[in-house]
């Protein structure tokens, strides 16, 4: 599903006649199987969030190789991406990156009014995901009027409703309570389960890393353990 050949990222930093190479990322070989839910884990400053943003096409690697689903990403063109993207990968952030003026039926049509499809058929899809995560009764309320657990169902919505094969999450569990937090985990693992999504988890939660059926562990930019769980 993803794989990432040989990867390897720096930045550069200060100005132009005293730039540093800052190595971020070395040598990554990764695998990622459709249907897996693959945590990442790290200490902060590790690469987790370069890694991640290499595999949405944010950022270009310096060297080395990306293919999701068979096609090769690599040299992908930013216009190139957005249309990968909206096609394959749905996220989820810790901060839930709703746009405040837009209500939560707005918020989740968005990807879709992107897509180019029609009202008629985003409003039943929008009823439809509303219903599926429980907030048919908040519709029309801006995120500052949801609980920090409503907005990340929101924003799971939002990640959910191209029906995307792959979700990548970037601490999606930070803010929220544990009971919250369960929830989200359990609704993680049902649409593993159900709909074969797989999903890259980016975690420092031990909970998170539980729900995973793999564990990648980065450390200063290094791949140091990809832990398979037995009987997942
Ligand atoms: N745009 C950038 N320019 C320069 N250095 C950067 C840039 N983005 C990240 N870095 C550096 O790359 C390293 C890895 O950052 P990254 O955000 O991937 O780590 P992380 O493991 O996700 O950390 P955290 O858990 O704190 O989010 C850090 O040392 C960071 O300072």
């Amino acid at each position: 599903m993803i794989k990432v050949d040989n990867l390897s990222h720096s930045f550069y930093v200060g100005k132009k006649n005293n730039r540093q190479e800052v190595p971020v990322l070395r040598d990554i070989n990764l695998e990622i199987n459709e249907g897996e839910i693959v945590s990442v884990v790290g200490r902060s400053g590790s690469g987790k969030s370069t890694l991640l943003n290499l595999m949405s096409g944010y950022i270009k690697p310096t060297e080395g190789d990306l293919y999701i689903k068979g096609e090769r990403v690599t040299d992908y063109k930013e216009s190139q991406w957005a249309d990968f993207r909206a096609e394959h990968l749905g996220f989820i952030f810790q901060s839930f990156q709703l746009i405040p003026s837009m209500s939560a039926y707005q918020n989740i049509e968005l990807p879709l009014v992107m897509k180019g499809v029609a009202e008629k058929e985003r409003k039943q899809m929008v009823d439809i995901m509303l219903e599926r995560v429980g907030l048919s009764d908040y519709s029309d309320h801006y995120p500052s009027e949801l609980s920090g657990g409503q907005q990340q169902r929101v924003s799971v919505a939002r990640a959910l409703i191209v029906n995307p094969p792959i979700i990548l999450a970037d601490e999606p569990t930070g803010s929220l309570d544990q009971e919250t937090e369960k929830e989200l985990l359990d609704f993680i693992q049902k649409l593993n389960k159900e709909e074969n999504i797989t999903f890259v988890i980016i975690t420092h939660d031990e909970e998170v890393a539980e729900i995973a059926n793999r564990t990648i562990r980065l450390e200063d930019g290094k791949l140091l353990a990809d832990r398979e769980v037995v009987g997942k």
